[in-house]
């Protein structure tokens, strides 16, 4: 089911592993292209909105198929031990580099589980690059997984993750916010160009 065999696979039946009945969509044609980015979905997202003074700011780019890539630079704003960043900031920015894979299914989707793997310290100033991909989807159901690698796409493993995505719909956003906050989405320049491409309106 993995299109690429570069991401280690975790192996075991974890319920981020897909089924054998699930399949791999054709990408939305309205998503981004390869090597075009996909934008952040809300300018104040703590991992990819630009409103923010100490968030990751990660950048995606859409790859082929059902992948992107990924990156943001720890900076002294994301420390758990001393000079190190912090392990959940590390999970939040791959929730959202995962969960920026259904932007190319075009189809609105919270995180059910996601799972984390640290296998390297990653140092303040150091940038992170990930790697994810769609793995399979069955349902509502969309399975993830990722690597992210220190100093460049080709080096040394850092973090390996998976996740469980269940695909909602916008009411999801709209009934559960809180209200002032969905308010100002329905304005928010992220928002709006993302919303465009789920065929639904805030
Ligand atoms: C103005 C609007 C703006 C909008 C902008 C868009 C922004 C986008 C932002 C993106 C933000 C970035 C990302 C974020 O930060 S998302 C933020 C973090 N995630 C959440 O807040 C999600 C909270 N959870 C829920 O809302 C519900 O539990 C959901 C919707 C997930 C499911 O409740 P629902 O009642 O709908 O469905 P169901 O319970 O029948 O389950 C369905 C299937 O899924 C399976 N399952 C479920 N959970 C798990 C689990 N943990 N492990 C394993 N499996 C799980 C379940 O067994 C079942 O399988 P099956 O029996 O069918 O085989």
């Amino acid at each position: 089911m993995t299109s690429d065999a570069a991401i280690p696979s975790r192996g075991g039946l974890l319920p981020t592993t897909p089924p054998a009945d699930a399949v791999l969509p054709e990408r939305n044609p309205n998503a981004p292209a390869p090597g075009q980015p996909i934008p952040s979905h809300y300018t104040r997202c703590f991992v990819c909105g630009d409103d923010h003074d100490a968030g990751l700011r990660l950048e995606v780019i859409a790859g082929e198929g059902l992948s992107l890539t990924g990156s943001f630079t720890v900076s002294e704003h994301h420390q758990g031990a001393p000079g190190l960043a912090h392990g959940g900031l590390l999970t939040a920015a791959f929730d959202d580099a995962l969960g920026s894979l259904n932007w190319l299914l075009s189809a609105p989707a919270v995180t059910g589980r996601l799972e984390t793997d640290f296998r390297r310290p990653v140092p303040v100033g150091s940038t992170l690059h990930i790697r994810a991909e769609v793995v399979g989807v069955k349902g509502r159901k969309v399975f993830t997984k990722a690597v992210g690698r220190l100093g460049s796409a080709d080096g040394p493993v850092a973090l390996t993750a998976a996740a469980l995505f269940i695909q909602v719909p916008i009411e999801h956003f709209t009934s559960n916010g809180r209200p002032e906050d969905v308010a100002k989405a329905r304005e928010d320049r992220a928002v709006r160009r993302s919303v465009e491409n789920l065929e639904v309106n805030p």
